[in-house]
């Protein structure tokens, strides 16, 4: 092979890149290595403590793990009991209620949610020239990916950015909250309007609106929105906002809030965290999937080309060809994510003011086969059930929110649950989270560059 040659070369890379970094499975094996931090019983490995948030998929009882209904709790409230109040009437909003409780402990009396929601009224426009500089003069194809750098910008624009005082910790909470809805609907119109050639609209935000009826205000060029929409973009968001210590995006933050550094660098971790297929991005992979079947299936009716597509997407031979089916599936429940139940019933509701009963029985029966024959690949044993993803999108594509903004208001949601863990982890534990790591490499000669 020519040394010069950098297509050889860089193949070259490739291979030894792929052979020197393979680690055996045989080896994991020996070592007790817990994958994806879960024990060989499917539990997640005990690393940490939350007052915030409690997620509940299974009991353990004598040592075996026992599926049940899924529960979820934030900061001890049950969330199915809290979207009760979810309420149609204007300015009826849960979220704000839902931030406070998380980020405070407590429910907000009337006259604390009044003031929280004058802080979120002010911070919500974001800093002089940010939006000419940071989101129109670099725009992404991808909302989260410009979530993420605008977040680490937001550091510049802090007096005290990397003071851990709880006054200030609060308050970088509290702006962060306010701004990433602006951020992500700027980013939004950016997008629209540099990669897919569409009008420019920045509509500011608006005081005395909630998030919900700010981010419907800003993405819309009319600005126009329905109370049912802003209602259901709420309650979405309200489900959205936490899922105790352990999800991927919420450790990741206590694990980088434990090194000591600034808030912006652990939440905008987070968001690239929560970007991932398996995680928050799962939501649009779901629509794409749902494209894709669409696209690939003749008669979305007939069961059995239905359950034909399926399989090849568990085989690997459909879509992204991961093998996954996405929006089923989860770390920690079982029978049933109570955010997806709660979904998947407004989905129906909306499906059937619209007149779109045919989408929603195409989502019910992936569930229903998809479940199934994700059984019959991995085991009977498996429990497994629909994820919050499989009908957010759903219920985002019956309110005509585009695609690309799935993810986004997911962060939006959750960016209130990571501020929560954010001041848990700085108030709570001052250790550096630092596990190990077995090296299974041995020691080895340095050979001089000329005897190589
Ligand atoms: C907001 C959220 O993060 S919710 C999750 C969103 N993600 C998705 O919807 C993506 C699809 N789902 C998945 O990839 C998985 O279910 C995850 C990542 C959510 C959880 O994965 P795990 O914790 O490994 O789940 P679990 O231990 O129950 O999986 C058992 C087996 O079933 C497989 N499996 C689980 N869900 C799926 C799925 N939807 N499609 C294909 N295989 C699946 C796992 O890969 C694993 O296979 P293996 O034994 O060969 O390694
Ligand atoms: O808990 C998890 O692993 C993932 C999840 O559902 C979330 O973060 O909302």
């Amino acid at each position: 092979m020519d040394y010069c040659d950098i297509q050889a070369t860089n193949q070259q890379l490739v291979t030894m890149a792929m052979q020197n970094n393979t680690i055996s499975k045989d080896d994991f094996k020996k070592y007790n290595i817990k994958h994806g931090l879960r024990n060989s019983n499917g539990t997640g490995v005990l690393v940490g403590i939350t007052g915030i948030c409690n997620v509940e998929g299974y009991t353990i009882e004598d040592g075996v793990k026992v599926p049940q209904e899924g529960r979820l709790y934030y900061r001890g409230i049950d969330i199915y009991n809290i979207v009760r109040h979810s309420d149609r009437r204007p300015g009826k909003r849960l979220f704000e209620e839902t931030m406070f409780l998380l980020l405070f402990g407590q429910l907000p009396t009337a006259c604390e949610l009044e003031s929280f929601n004058a802080m979120l009224d002010e911070y919500r426009n974001l800093p002089a020239g940010y939006t000419e500089n940071m989101i129109l003069k670099i725009p992404s194809h991808d909302i989260m990916n410009k979530l993420q750098r605008s977040i680490l910008v937001l550091y510049s624009h802090d007096d005290r950015p990397d003071d851990l005082d709880m006054e200030n910790l609060v308050l970088q909470c509290i702006k962060l909250i306010a701004r990433v809805p602006t951020i992500i609907s700027y980013g939004f119109q950016a997008k629209r309007h540099y990669f897919d050639h569409q009008s420019l609209f920045i509509h500011p935000p608006q005081n005395n609106l909630g998030t919900a009826e700010n981010i419907l205000y800003m993405i819309r060029s009319d600005n126009k929105y329905t109370e049912t929409e802003a209602a259901t973009l709420d309650l979405a968001l309200v489900l959205h906002a936490d899922h105790g210590g352990g999800n991927n995006s919420a450790f990741a933050t206590h694990v980088v809030s434990s090194s000591g550094t600034d808030t912006y660098s652990a939440i905008s971790t987070a968001v690239g965290c929560l970007k991932g297929p398996k995680h928050g991005g799962a939501n649009i992979r779901v629509r794409e999937m749902m494209l894709d079947l669409n696209a690939n299936v003749d008669n979305i009716e007939d069961e059995a080309q239905l359950r034909d597509y399926l399989q090849k997407l568990i085989n690997r031979e459909a879509y992204d060809r991961s093998g996954l089916i996405y929006g089923i599936g989860h770390a920690v429940y079982t029978k049933s994510d109570p955010r997806s139940v709660v979904l998947k019933d407004k989905a129906r509701e909306l499906a059937a003011e619209k007149g779109k009963m045919n989408l929603f029985n195409l989502y019910e029966s992936v569930e229903r086969i998809g479940i199934e024959l994700l059984k019959k690949a991995k085991g009977e044993h498996l429990d497994i059930c629909a994820n919050v993803d499989l009908y957010s999108g759903l219920v985002y594509q019956l309110l005509d929110i585009p695609q690309e903004l799935y993810t986004p208001l997911f962060a939006v949601a959750r960016v209130a649950g990571w501020c929560a863990h954010r001041i848990e982890q700085v108030m709570s534990d001052n250790k550096i989270i630092r596990p190990a790591y077995v090296c299974v490499s041995h020691e080895k000669e340095y050979i001089a560059l000329d005897n190589r």
